[in-house]
């Protein structure tokens, strides 16, 4: 076993203690699927000077956020790409200035796969470096710069690219606040609140931002992989920090994603878009086929309805379903995280087990179809419906594309329509399931004990971070994800916030992290 001697951190006293026993869902988690490793020695820190300069550098921290979210870095829309590499190099500007080291803007080539412009570039990934320490413990830190789409006419409260900051309710509103630019500055804001204080860094830091997550990391990949023994080599952890608590009071650490495997189906005939009244009936509609088609997919209790599927997923354990009661989370919670009572099932484990361990399809939207106001007596001549797949352990993305596209022709086959269609994958991520019981996230849990009083649940997410399985296998180290935010805060929806808490209390348990791992005495 790896063994350090612990560093006498200059602001930071050290009193060296037994970790206590884990909380109920680890204790669960270990009774159940996993054997229980020995719990070790960890160090009780002192931290009141380093969190209350975080606290003290409030206003440079907003005033981060506030220039970062304010580029609309929305790496969905080919439109928007200089902005999201004008997000890069404002990244790469504040990195310079908190005196980071090597800093590099990765090219990743022109961007593969169905888009408008062929010579469309990929965004940078920024990578950098601070400290190189042999005799301190390395740890990566990804987030990404980019952003889903936002547009005021959606339904927002304010401008989603202009940060507002909601004194009443004591949060920050912009998209990305959450999802990810608020959660990347708070590594940036760490750092510069032990720059301020003269303290030492307990670990060299390797920073990977990347600007096409939202869109399923395209690229990185290749990166990963060709600075697995360059870049990145000597890295001891990875921590991702793209995620969210699962309700909106009880920290949690993630151990578990599920991937997405994401699909277009292209439906053309006419030569051009048409008058209804002049076509219609004699005429075979792409919308018409395509509605048909999607309808084949899944039914209003979001089953899904291809052949095939059912049987790839893990079936549940007994020893799993004690899991679940366990978890700190109520159908109230659901229903206020999505602003309705909407929810399929009523049941906690039910609803867990639906987010996370089961997959489901949904359907985003479609390009080439009337969709403003009003009633335009149209026939679209060409559609794109867009759908994915949450993929769970045991499903091969490779056998469900084939489940899928073949599922499409034939449904699309049997309505004899003379049109075309084609079903593809845009693109796709490896779901990722982790032990929660090695260094890093012991390291987690004790920091936020630290800064929330409690132990954090142990939880797995719904949605994805296509990256994170890379990481774990190209640099053989463990990935621990440390959310931010809380589970209402609208990713990828209307009025995306942060609460300032969040804010304020995530950078401390970040902070925290790294000092609980750099002191741990494993890897
Ligand atoms: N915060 C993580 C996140 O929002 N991830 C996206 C990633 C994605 C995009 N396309 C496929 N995966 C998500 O939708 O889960
Ligand atoms: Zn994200
Ligand atoms: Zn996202």
């Amino acid at each position: 076993m790896f063994r350090r001697a612990v560093p006498i951190l200059k602001g930071i006293s050290l009193i060296r203690i037994t970790t206590r026993g884990f909380n109920e869902t680890r204790a669960a988690y270990t009774a159940t699927v996993k054997q229980p490793k020995q719990t070790k020695a960890m160090p009780e820190l002192n931290f009141g000077k380093l969190f209350e300069k975080i606290d003290e550098l409030r206003p440079q921290f907003i005033e981060r956020l506030s220039k970062a979210v304010a580029i609309p870095a929305v790496s969905a829309d080919e439109s928007l790409r200089p902005m999201v590499v004008k997000k890069a190099h404002f990244i790469k500007g504040e990195l310079e200035k908190l005196g980071f080291q090597d800093i590099q803007m990765k090219d990743l080539g022109v961007q593969p796969g169905p888009v408008e412009d062929p010579n469309l570039q990929l965004p940078p990934v920024v990578l950098a470096r601070y400290g190189s320490d042999p005799s301190k413990k390395t740890v990566l830190l990804y987030a990404h710069y980019d952003v889903q789409p936002a547009a005021i006419e959606d339904g927002w409260e304010s401008e989603p690219f202009k940060l507002v900051i909601d004194e009443d309710k004591q949060l920050m509103r912009a998209r990305g606040v959450t999802d990810d630019t608020g959660p990347l500055n708070g590594w940036l804001n760490v750092l510069e609140a032990h720059r301020e204080l003269g303290m030492d860094v307990p670990v060299n830091l390797v920073m990977c931002f990347e600007g096409m997550e939202e869109s399923g990391s395209i690229g990185l990949d290749k990166l990963i992989a060709d600075e697995a023994a360059n870049y990145f080599k000597g890295v001891d952890a990875v921590c991702i920090s793209d995620n969210y608590w699962l309700g909106t009071k009880k920290p949690v650490l993630t151990y578990g994603l599920r991937g997405c495997n994401y699909y277009q189906i292209t439906v053309e005939g006419p030569g051009a878009d048409l008058h209804s009244g002049i076509f219609g009936g004699v005429i075979a509609e792409p919308m018409i086929d395509l509605v048909k088609v999607f309808s084949s997919l899944v039914d209003s209790q979001g089953r899904i309805l291809i052949d095939g599927i059912d049987e790839m997923v893990a079936p549940v354990t007994e020893k799993e379903m004690a899991l679940y009661d366990k978890i700190d989370f109520t159908l109230e919670e659901m229903n206020a995280a999505s602003g309705s009572e909407t929810c399929i099932y009523d049941s906690k484990p039910d609803i867990l087990m639906h987010r996370w361990r089961y997959p489901s399809l949904s359907i985003h939207g479609l390009e080439g179809a009337f969709s403003t106001q009003g009633a335009k007596t149209v026939i679209p001549s060409k559609v794109v419906g867009k759908f994915s797949i949450r993929t769970v352990p045991d499903m091969e993305s490779a056998k469900l594309d084939k489940l899928v596209i073949d599922h499409c022709n034939k449904v699309f086959k049997s309505l004899g329509s003379p049109n075309k269609c084609k079903t593809e994958l845009i693109h796709d991520g490896s779901y990722w399931i982790s032990d929660p019981f090695n260094a890093s996230f012991t390291a987690a849990a004790k920091a936020t004990k630290a800064v929330y009083g409690v132990d954090p649940d142990f939880t797995r997410e719904g949605g994805s971070i296509p990256i994170t399985l890379t990481f774990e296998t190209q640099l053989k180290t463990n990935v621990m994800l440390l959310p931010m935010g809380r589970g209402d805060d609208g990713a990828h929806s209307i009025n995306e916030k942060l609460d300032l808490s969040n804010f304020f209390q995530g950078m401390k348990t970040m902070a925290a992290y790294l000092h609980y791992y750099a002191a741990s005495d494993e890897k």
